[in-house]
């Protein structure tokens, strides 16, 4: 590919994606440019239908783009997905509910032939890492929301991925457990150096796990501001006290406001209290 950068990490180039269905054309994702370079944390941030999971599929070689250039350490998705180098965790991340964890954890390495033993190790070495140890032999209706998708990052964990691509992967949990997850996936990605790309609608959950922040506006999406975070990779709760936190929230929802129009908030009037109960 006479266009392919020399550059490590991931690379988007003027990438476009045009969905053809039933006559009917959608450009998700227009002239889009991202570097996300190894090792560092990047969160797609925007309105819904803007493409960030086209982006993100794109990448994980789930569709193939209209034109553009994508390379994860100098890879195609399709080379990538050969090497084995990197992993998606999504929202959906199903677990097959007639297996255990081991072996729901076991799936991926599996597919990709590793024997049994090798298996073993590797799924007891991630259990342990999202801390399910204890729980191998659970089938997926005993375990909550929350231990399901640690499972689902355990699963993704096992193939040693250099790029972690997270599309909304706490989205079904509460505020309590997903800043918990939040900051448990820090440590991970500290202990095995991955890239991580993430798509998230939670402002916060983008400020915490990332070094830089792309808002893409509504369809066709774009990437219409890019928020550098000076936090370093060594990130505890405390973030949140940090005012450079609460400024970078608001820079990013400035930005998220700019990108599309946002609805004035109405709020409805005080009903008026019911005199019967005043009198009680
Ligand atoms: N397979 C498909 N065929 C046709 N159109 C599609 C397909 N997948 C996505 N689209 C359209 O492309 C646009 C972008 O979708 P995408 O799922 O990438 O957005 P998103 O930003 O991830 O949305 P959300 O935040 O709601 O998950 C939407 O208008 C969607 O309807």
């Amino acid at each position: 590919m006479a266009d392919r950068r020399h550059r490590e990490g991931i690379v988007v180039r003027g990438l476009t994606m045009t969905y053809e269905r039933r006559g009917i054309t959608t450009t998700a994702v227009a002239d889009c440019d991202l570097v996300v370079p190894k090792g560092s944390w990047a969160s797609l941030l925007g309105p819904s239908g803007c493409g960030k999971s086209t982006l993100l599929k794109i990448l994980a070689d789930i569709v193939k783009p209209t034109s553009g250039l994508v390379t994860m350490d100098e890879l195609t998705p399709a080379e990538a997905r050969a090497a084995r180098i990197f992993a998606l965790v999504s929202q959906q991340s199903t677990m097959l509910p007639w297996r255990r964890l081991a072996e729901n954890v076991e799936l991926g390495l599996e597919l990709a032939g590793i024997p049994k033993r090798e298996r073993r190790a590797r799924a007891r070495e991630a259990i342990e890492l999202v801390g399910l140890s204890g729980f191998e032999k659970a089938y997926p209706h005993e375990l909550s929301g929350g231990m399901r998708q640690r499972a689902a990052i355990a699963r993704a964990l096992t193939l040693r991925p250099k790029f972690l691509l997270m599309d909304e992967p706490f989205g079904a949990l509460d505020e309590i457990t997903r800043e918990r997850l939040n900051f448990e996936l820090i440590q991970i990605l500290e202990e095995s150096g991955a890239t991580l790309l993430l798509v998230t609608h939670s402002v916060s959950e983008a400020v915490i796990l990332s070094d830089q922040v792309a808002v893409m506006s509504p369809r066709p999406g774009r990437i219409v501001h890019l928020a550098s975070l000076p936090f370093g990779h060594h990130r505890t709760p405390a973030l949140r006290d940090d005012p450079r936190f609460a400024a970078a929230e608001r820079e990013l929802r400035r930005a998220l406001g700019n990108g599309h129009e946002v609805p004035p908030v109405r709020i409805a009037p005080e009903p008026e209290p019911d005199p019967a109960l005043l009198a009680g």
